[in-house]
């Protein structure tokens, strides 16, 4: 990949900008965990993340077990009882035994009871035919089970000492249920990250307010902070900030005190009332900026002092498609995570694009459909323009149209990004 500068220029063409994985290298290399480790109750762990691996103590089943309610005996025994065996004992899960299984007998048994010593197969109850003869209890057990049939192993879930969750892992039910296998009641995580959002423009209204002419209603700041309740953080909200430099100055020297990251949108473009940009300048150090993607040109990653700063496009569309390349990984990796790639799917196109611009990545809203023999394709949604935010909720995710792709042709293989592979279900 040929060197590129860190984009402090106005005045580029795409062929110049900062590519998709230039930035994504970027932010790659310059974030690193920056909060606190403390344990936290299982109870409150879903979607945290973990900050140190966490090992099985013991295995998992303990010990071998019943898989089924029926009768455990020695697969060895089968011959000589001709599968007629007196039944010689009772266990029940909870209850393990600790007499050894006599030979050629066999003990009725329920489904996670410990299997004693020398049994080594379950036969189900509903093939067994149970019989009493002068007050003692037998069973036929059918021939043709395997050596091992009905028994779940010890360990066969977890060894001891095994990794169950590595760290820098977002915990996920499965996770929890893994660890609470285990015995823990508690798993060592990272604090959750202090991040503002803030929205920015003279013509922004808070939710509620009565409407003026020449105002838009602020979608950006419920829609970043809905998404960003998706991910262990503790929201700040500051409200929205007007067009003017010192109030846009204090506002961010304000927040990048007291938090580890800032989002913000608008005011990221090169107008001359796009304050964020020269803020940022001003009081830290702007790391990337103007990004050779569509939507989403304006994106700026910088910091001041120890805070981290994203400034987003006030384009909703835009905003909303840099949180789901680059923010949600960025805000990750802050609070400890392993840095993941949203994982693309290959499908066929349903739509054309006759001439796409070269040098840069466009992310279409995607929708998928299936054709008539149940396959599912991707179509794009009918409109383009960034702020509609009708298309982010027709869309199910993104369609990525690299660089040197300057043409689409309907049934062509896409990339397709899945909302639901950013945690956001579909509807
Ligand atoms: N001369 C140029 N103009 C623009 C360029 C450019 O390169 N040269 N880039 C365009 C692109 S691409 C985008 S994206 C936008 C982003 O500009 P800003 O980040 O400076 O955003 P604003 O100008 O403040 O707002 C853009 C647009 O979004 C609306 N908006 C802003 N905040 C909100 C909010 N909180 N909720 C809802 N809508 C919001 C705002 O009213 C504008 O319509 O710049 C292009 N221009
Ligand atoms: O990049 Mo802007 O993000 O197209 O609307």
């Amino acid at each position: 990949m040929p060197h590129r500068r860190l984009l402090d220029d106005c005045f580029l063409h795409d062929k110049d900008r900062l590519r998709h994985d230039e930035a994504l290298a970027i932010l790659r290399e310059r974030l690193s965990p920056v909060a606190g480790i403390a344990p936290v109750a299982l109870a409150d762990a879903l979607g945290r993340v973990c900050a140190e691996a966490v090992t099985a103590p013991r295995p998992v089943p303990a010990a071998d077990n019943a898989a089924v309610d029926g009768y455990a005996f020695a697969h060895g025994d089968y011959e000589a009882t001709g599968g007629f065996f007196p039944v010689t004992g009772r266990i029940a899960a909870g209850h393990p035994s600790s007499d050894v299984l006599p030979i050629g007998g066999a003990v009725r048994i329920f489904t996670g009871a410990t299997v004693p010593g020398r049994a080594d197969t379950v036969a189900m109850q509903e093939d067994c035919e149970p019989h009493e003869q002068d007050g003692r209890q037998f069973v036929v057990i059918p021939p043709g089970l395997k050596p091992g049939a009905n028994r779940r192993k010890a360990g066969e879930d977890l060894m001891a000492g095994e990794t169950i969750v590595e760290a820098g892992t977002v915990l996920r039910p499965q996770e929890i249920g893994a660890i609470a296998s285990t015995g823990a009641a508690s798993v060592g995580c990272f604090a959750p990250l202090k991040v503002a959002v803030l929205s920015t423009g003279d013509e922004i209204l808070g939710s509620g307010a009565p409407f003026r002419p020449g105002a838009v209603y602020d979608s950006n700041r419920p829609l970043l902070s809905a998404l960003l309740a998706t991910l262990p953080v503790e929201v700040t909200d500051l409200g929205i900030v007007a067009d003017r430099p010192e109030a846009v100055r204090s506002m961010l020297t304000e927040a990048a005190a007291t938090h580890d990251a800032i989002l913000s949108t608008g005011g990221a473009s090169r107008g001359e009332e796009d304050h964020v940009i020269a803020a940022l300048s001003d009081l830290g150090r702007r790391h990337m900026w103007q990004l050779a993607i569509k939507p989403g040109r304006p994106m700026t990653f910088g910091q001041i002092g120890d805070s981290v700063v994203l400034g987003l496009p006030g384009n909703p569309v835009a905003a909303f498609v840099c949180f789901v390349l680059y923010v949600r990984q960025a805000i990750l990796a802050l609070g400890g995570a392993a840095w993941r790639e949203p994982r693309r799917y290959v499908l066929q196109a349903d739509f054309e694009i006759a001439r796409k611009k070269a040098d840069r990545r466009e992310f279409l809203r995607g929708v998928l459909v299936e054709d008539d023999r149940g396959t599912r394709r991707v179509t794009k949604f009918a409109r383009d323009g960034s702020g509609l935010i009708t298309s982010l909720r027709e869309a199910d995710g993104l369609i990525e149209i690299p660089e040197d792709v300057t043409a689409v042709a309907s049934g062509d293989p896409v990339r397709f990004l899945p909302f639901s592979e950013v945690g956001l279900p579909s509807p």
